[in-house]
């Protein structure tokens, strides 16, 4: 089996448990209260430009011209595409995008960068793919899936996010991903293959907080 669809049913359990969140729920059938979407729109905007930084990172770290035109790629589309997203949305709250940036992230969006970021700087090119593909698939997922079972209202205000995310253009993006990390490691070791799989999953836990963060719009207590 690939290593991606392997990675993949590693994750159900917990893919599961993110499909029910009720957070992901809201967003499907546009029950979600706006003040959790602003509050979530806010930290992503934040956790989005670390996420940069590992594009960035892991192009610089590319053996190849084609590896490094991917990730540079990966870079753009965030940058440009998903946040732009991001800067419609927090325009319908009357924010600006400065205000968006200056964003204190919260005790789960500090801890989830930094291992995104830690990755970046140490591990290997299949390293990276591993952590960030946890993060880009699970989103295309959860929006074909919220797409597919057709409980968002027309006027909800959350079917631009889940157009974005399940379209064809942000799928290709998980496909390169996958062919990646496929290519990269037909032949990698046990020992390989375990660490992908603790990246992987790491990757997908923080994805679970990251909702449950959003939901109890859990700030720094202190
Ligand atoms: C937390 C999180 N994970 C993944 C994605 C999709 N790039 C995102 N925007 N935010």
């Amino acid at each position: 089996m690939a290593t991606s669809a392997w990675l993949w049913q590693e994750a159900q359990p917990i893919f599961a448990r993110i499909l029910d969140h009720p957070f992901v729920r809201g967003l499907g059938d546009g029950s979600l209260p706006r003040e959790k979407f602003r509050f979530y729109l806010c930290q992503d905007y934040v956790y989005l430009i670390a996420y940069c930084r590992v594009f960035a990172l892991a192009a610089a770290k590319a053996d190849d011209l084609e590896t490094m035109r991917m990730f540079s790629t990966l870079l753009e589309e965030t940058l440009h595409t998903e946040m732009d997203i991001h800067r419609q949305y927090a325009a319908r709250f009357g924010m600006a995008p400065e205000e968006l940036e200056r964003t204190e992230p919260a005790p789960v969006t500090v801890s989830y960068t930094s291992f995104l970021l830690k990755t970046a700087y140490a591990g290997t090119i299949a390293d990276i793919l591993a952590a960030v593909l946890s993060c880009q698939w699970s989103y295309h997922e959860i929006a074909l899936r919220l797409k597919a079972a057709g409980n968002s209202p027309a006027d909800s205000p959350y079917n631009a996010w889940i157009d974005a995310y399940a379209s064809d253009e942000f799928g290709r993006l998980v496909r390169w991903l996958r062919d990646k990390l496929d290519a990269l490691t037909a032949h990698a070791s046990e020992a390989e293959k375990a660490r992908l799989r603790d990246l992987f999953v790491t990757g997908f836990r923080f994805e679970y907080l990251f909702w449950e963060m959003a939901w109890q719009e859990a700030r720094w207590p202190l």
